[in-house]
């Protein structure tokens, strides 16, 4: 199996506590993941290393088969697309939506270059119609709706044409008829065999696309469970991720749970 991604033994120490501690994790090439667990879990945090935005106090990292701390992560960066409300913040309220994507493809956010190529700008183009919101191109972002960014933002992970694409909360606000959009388009890409190997970060089972091949629990920073997804979110591991007794349920390919007793 390629590995895309590798942590062992990963420990995150801040401000004297563990965010993440002793946290195993593999991911193989075309895996689609999600990763579930309560606020404060360490969920962001795990993302950001696999992004390379942040490196862990103890443990090894490989990340597309480089290892952290050994490669330049300038090089690494642009073959991982990430989308987190993070980004959103970084970005100038007065940046046209297009321009938020096809700055992407330098890496960058604001844009500063005078010119790109017709090709990226139709490649920024083609990416915000399959997110759906082609329409706002010509919008400054800071006059979008947080779910209309979420998926701008998305538009620009997938820039890059990222080997690893990661979403951090992409549903998140989102009111139902937005949210089920969103997932439809997700579940897209996961039955899409060259769309990269993607990690999706979640607090609800509700937002797990179909397609999602393989589910990681946290809570307090450790991994309660990790592995296929029918055998992950079940009633044991997610009522201890949560710390409450729940029920999970599969309605076809979709997931709910709701607390029980
Ligand atoms: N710089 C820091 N110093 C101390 N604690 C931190 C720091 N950054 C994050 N934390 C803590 O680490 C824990 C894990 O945070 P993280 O953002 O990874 O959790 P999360 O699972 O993504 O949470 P949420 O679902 O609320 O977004 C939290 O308890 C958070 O308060």
């Amino acid at each position: 199996m390629v590995e895309v991604l590798a942590m062992e033994q990963v420990t995150v120490v801040r401000g004297g506590s563990e965010l993440v501690s002793g946290v195993d994790w593999r991911i193989g090439e075309g895996e689609r993941w999600v990763v579930l667990g309560p606020n404060g879990a360490g969920k962001t945090t795990l993302l950001q290393i696999a992004a390379t935005r942040m490196h862990p106090t103890r443990g090894t990292v490989s990340v597309l088969g480089e290892q952290l701390g050994r490669v330049d992560v300038f090089e690494l960066r642009p073959r991982i697309g990430l989308a987190s409300g993070n980004l959103s913040e970084q970005v100038s309220r007065q940046e046209r939506v297009r321009d938020v994507v096809v700055t992407a493809a330098y890496g960058m956010v604001g844009r500063w270059r005078e010119q790109y190529d017709a090709a990226d700008h139709a490649r920024a183009s083609a990416l915000l119609s399959v997110m759906g919101v082609h329409g706002l191109r010509d919008r400054r972002f800071g006059t979008l709706s947080s779910g209309e960014r979420g998926r701008v933002l998305i538009a620009r992970a997938l820039m890059t044409d990222p080997e690893l694409l990661l979403l951090d909360e992409p549903a998140a606000g989102l009111d139902l008829g937005a949210r089920e959009d969103l997932l439809r388009r997700l579940s897209r890409f996961a039955a899409d065999p060259t769309a990269p190997t993607s990690v999706l970060v979640t607090h609800h089972v509700e937002e797990v696309p179909v397609g999602t091949t393989h589910a990681l629990l946290l809570r307090g920073g450790k991994v309660v469970a990790a592995g296929p997804v029918g055998e992950v979110l079940r009633d044991g591991p997610l009522s201890t991720a949560f710390g409450l007794p729940l029920a999970v349920e599969r309605v076809g390919q979709r997931f709910t749970a709701r607390a029980i007793g």
